[in-house]
């Protein structure tokens, strides 16, 4: 295909599918996104048809592709200028609160900002005029500051600040010392051998190290609060993501299942299921529900347990295994499984979800690029890993050979996939029971 058929099918998918998204909001009476106005602040709503979801994904991923073939190689650097750059603004307006000061409904100017704030107002307006050009605030007249749809929704979700002052003062900070890392460490596997030791001048593991800050370990709780709740790792997944009721009347092993939230989702869905949420005594204590109020104490129970020893339960029906492995190297990794492996009935299953890489190139690039973010995110933080399907597939093998991969599915929407493994006995151990 020659360069003028990619840009101009591009731009056709694009326009396509914005005429799709424009007519679905005429049709049912929902106002379009414009720039200029804080609502509506998403382009359809979140419960508009999978169609329509599909639709906003491709204009995405279309509008990527055609600013990257519109651009030359001399402005690739110049638009690394421009990220670094807004991320450090970004960081900055968070830092000093700026979003709180400016008031929803109304503009003010950057003089009464400033004094709110305590900043001065050169660096608040330089600040203020680059985020603007990434829609976070707006000046709608001269020398007077408001929202945008999406500075506005760092007021209402209070979280969003302190996800911006981690991500631009930890993540980025940890992102660019992986040259020094390597320089220092070489090929590691070890937890205490990251951008992030070397970054802190630190030998311990990122979350022992962590615990000692109490602001970032708040910061942090904020991310992960945020992750959670995103559409991408919504719990909604997991409920659609797997044939739950496939199992019959069985017991599932949440392992590492924190608070319980994907077992107590589950259980609400699932009258046939009971769950045991197992995680470090410490998290249990912390977490778990008040039992004497809790309406599922007959089908949810929580029990402290460390994964790195066998699991204590034997002939278990299925074990869940949500967001655990993709934090462990290979070697831990393998322990976990091994452990549950043995316990578990012949026929019985194991449902991981977790990130499953893509081939590189077979998808859009937009998705890949948020996979690609959570794998160098895992490396430089833990030296662990997201993995490719062949990968999880050798390391189920090397955990346990009767454990068999037997279906992979990734939810619509979903940034990570459901893989079902049964253990199958008619193939013959490696050495473990
Ligand atoms: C990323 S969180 C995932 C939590 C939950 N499965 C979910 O889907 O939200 C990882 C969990 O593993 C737990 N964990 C870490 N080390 C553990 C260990 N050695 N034994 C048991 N749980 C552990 C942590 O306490 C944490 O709750």
């Amino acid at each position: 295909m020659s360069h003028s058929a990619e840009i101009e099918s591009l731009a056709a998918e694009l326009h396509r599918n914005a005429i799709a998204i424009s007519l679905y909001c005429e049709q049912s009476n929902i106002p379009h996104k414009s720039l200029k106005s804080v609502t509506p602040a998403t382009l359809i709503p979140d419960d508009a048809p999978a169609s329509l979801q599909a639709a906003k994904e491709r204009i995405k991923e279309a509008a990527l592709r055609l600013t990257q073939l519109a651009s030359d190689p001399r402005e690739f650097l110049n638009s690394f200028q421009v990220e670094y750059q807004q991320l450090a603004c970004l960081r900055w307006l968070c830092h000093f609160k700026i979003p709180e000061q400016v008031p929803l409904s109304t503009s003010m100017s950057y003089e009464a900002v400033a004094a709110a704030t305590k900043v001065p107002v050169r660096q608040l307006k330089s600040a203020a005029r680059m985020a603007i050009t990434r829609n976070f605030l707006q000046e709608p007249e001269p020398g007077q500051l408001a929202h945008s749809s999406i500075s506005a929704a760092f007021v209402n979700v209070p979280s969003f600040n302190d996800w911006a002052v981690f991500m631009a003062s930890t993540s980025a900070m940890v992102a660019t010392n992986l040259v020094e890392a390597t320089q220092k460490y070489g090929e590691t596997k070890s937890k205490c051998e990251t951008a992030y030791n070397v970054w802190q001048h630190t030998d311990l593991p990122f979350f022992d190290h962590l615990q000692l800050d109490q602001e970032r370990t708040r910061q942090f709780a904020s991310y992960m609060k945020n992750v959670t709740s995103a559409k991408g790792t919504s719990i909604e997944h997991l409920l659609t993501g797997y044939d739950w009721d496939s199992l019959g009347n069985a017991t599932v092993i949440d392992l590492g299942g924190s608070n319980g939230h994907a077992s107590i989702a589950l259980a609400r869905h699932f009258p046939n299921l009971q769950f045991i949420v197992q995680d470090l005594a410490e998290t249990i204590e912390k977490s778990r529900p008040n039992m004497d109020s809790f309406d599922l104490k007959d089908r949810i129970t929580y029990e402290g347990h460390n994964f790195f020893t066998p699991e204590p339960r034997q002939n278990v029906d299925a074990f869940l295994l949500r967001m655990i492995i993709h934090d462990w190297p290979d070697a831990e990794s393998i322990e976990i499984l091994r452990n549950i492996a043995g316990s578990l009935k012949p026929g019985g299953r194991i449902i991981i979800m977790d990130t499953v890489l893509p081939a590189p190139g077979s998808g859009p690039r937009s998705v890949e690029a948020a996979l690609r973010v959570r794998d160098l995110a895992m490396l430089e933080t833990h030296n662990s890993k997201e993995r490719e399907l062949e990968e999880w597939e050798a390391l189920l093998k090397a955990a346990d050979s009767r454990l068999q991969l037997r279906s992979t599915h990734q939810p619509s929407g979903s940034m990570m996939s459901v893989l079902e493994v049964v253990r199958d006995d008619s193939v013959s151990t490696n050495g473990h029971s």
